[in-house]
């Protein structure tokens, strides 16, 4: 975690290496990159929340290529996928059968949505991801797409958070 000031007074490559794990948008990044400098951690959290709104289905699409299916521990060694695995770490992967119900539960989102289940995992427990797969199921498409893009603008701002602190 880098404080706030300094992240005012990176270079915009460092600046935009430091915010790239929060998120696969670089347009998202590089929009924040250029509305520094931040007065303050709100201002920051604020303009990176106005620029994720703008956010639609194609958005979702291009972020879901770094974020793995819950239940499945990212192996890669990039930084998203470190951050993935500490998000998921309350999934108990010792619970074979929770492993098997989100195994299957992403199958079938997969199979009805046409994309990986997203969902904010930090200070979930499995059950608790289970039971919003669940749910979210029944949900229409437009629907998911709102709600998976909630999710993603959770993730994001809680990576943010933990990039940047004063
Ligand atoms: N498919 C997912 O929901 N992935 C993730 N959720 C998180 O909170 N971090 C992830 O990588």
């Amino acid at each position: 975690m880098i404080a706030l000031s300094h992240f005012n007074q990176l270079e915009p490559d460092a600046a935009m290496a430091l915010l790239q794990p929060c998120v696969a948008l670089p347009d998202w990044t590089a929009a924040l990159v250029a509305a520094r400098p931040f007065a303050s951690l709100a201002a920051l959290r604020h303009t990176a929340q106005a620029l994720a709104e703008s956010w639609g289905s194609a958005e979702l699409e291009q972020a879901l290529s770094a974020h793995p299916r819950i239940g499945e521990k990212p192996t890669g060694r990039q930084a998203h996928a470190a951050l993935s695995r500490q998000e998921q770490s309350a999934v108990n992967a010792d619970d074979m059968q929770l492993a098997e119900a989100l195994r299957m539960g992403n199958l079938r989102y997969e199979a009805r949505f046409g994309r990986v289940f997203l969902i904010r995992a930090k200070g979930r427990s499995g059950e608790e991801i289970l039971n919003a797969l669940e749910q979210r199921l029944a949900n229409s498409v437009a629907e998911e797409i709102a709600v998976a893009l909630e999710q993603l603008r959770e993730i994001t701002l809680l990576r943010l958070a933990g990039a940047i602190g004063e």
